[in-house]
């Protein structure tokens, strides 16, 4: 695979990428009340990839869907890229568990729906999409329906997608938690070179010890619902990161360690 730079390169900011300040979330119904969040407060520095882990239902999702203006505070703010996020964010790329793709459309179409939705010119878009499938191994396979495809091309063509308007942050919720553990490593390790050469800033919500600290710049631990930051780790691992390599490092071993200890045996390794 050859890689291409310059092609998404992060907006510049000069504060952070993404602040979240006292925030907490309550839904409501008629007949619940459930605290999802409290006492948040969070700086995500440009270029930082943090990873974030914590028991099922300990209000991960929702505190990507403040991020995304898709949820709003009960109390306290976020901002995004400096700006309050007060409605839906289109300075963000969000990727799911299931790829979502179009079954009717090829890869190539699939991936140019982000340009369709947001009006971006057609000819600078399909030139990004060229190149965005060259960097993710996709290219060769632009007319493939999403059935001819693996469980990794899918979520490949949905992480083109998401970084085809070049968002400077990229919000990721369990992105690979579907997927066969050698795929999944596979596509860490080129995430891992994504997030390099791109320079977004990345919050990746997962259940896997071992993803958040191979990946992350640093790895937030959240509490039982709810949900509380309560731990905050670096990551001391240099950026560029080789999977058998980190893997017998024994800078990982302790990491992977002391949030094993804090996280239990609810979560898979
Ligand atoms: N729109 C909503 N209305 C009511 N309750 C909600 C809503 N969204 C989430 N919740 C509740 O908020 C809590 C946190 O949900 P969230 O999906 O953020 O957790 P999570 O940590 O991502 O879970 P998992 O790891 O299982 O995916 C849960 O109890 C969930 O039922």
């Amino acid at each position: 695979m050859t890689t291409a730079p310059s092609t998404v390169a992060a907006t510049r900011t000069t504060g952070p990428a993404v602040e979240m300040t006292d925030l907490s979330v309550q839904f409501r119904s008629k007949r619940s009340r459930t605290v999802a969040l409290t006492d948040i407060t969070m700086r995500v520095e440009p270029g930082e990839f943090v990873s974030i882990l914590g028991p099922s239902g300990c209000g991960k999702s929702t505190l990507l869907k403040i991020v995304a203006g898709l949820v709003r505070p009960t109390t306290g703010s976020a901002s995004l890229m400096g700006q309050q996020v007060t409605r839906p964010q289109d300075k963000i790329g969000f990727i799911f568990q299931r790829a979502a793709l179009l079954e009717w459309r090829g890869v190539r179409k699939n991936i140019l729906l982000q340009a369709e939705m947001r009006g971006l010119d057609r000819k600078e878009a399909g030139r990004r999409a060229d190149q965005l499938m060259e960097m993710t191994g996709l290219t060769g396979f632009e007319n493939a329906l999403p059935h001819e495809l693996s469980g990794g091309m899918q979520q490949r063509v949905s992480l083109c997608r998401a970084l085809l308007h070049q968002p400077p942050v990229l919000l990721m919720d369990e992105p690979f938690g579907a997927l066969d553990a050698l795929t999944r490593e596979t596509l860490n390790t080129e995430l891992n070179r994504i997030w390099r050469e791109t320079g977004t800033t990345i919050l990746l919500v997962t259940h896997s010890i071992a993803e958040a600290v191979f990946l992350g710049t640093r790895v937030e631990v959240m509490s039982a619902r709810p949900g509380r930051i309560v731990r905050s780790l670096p990551v001391d691992l240099p950026a560029e990161r080789v999977y058998a390599d980190v893997m017998a490092d024994e800078r990982f071993d302790r990491l992977a360690a002391e949030l094993r200890g804090m996280l239990g045996s609810g979560a898979n390794h």
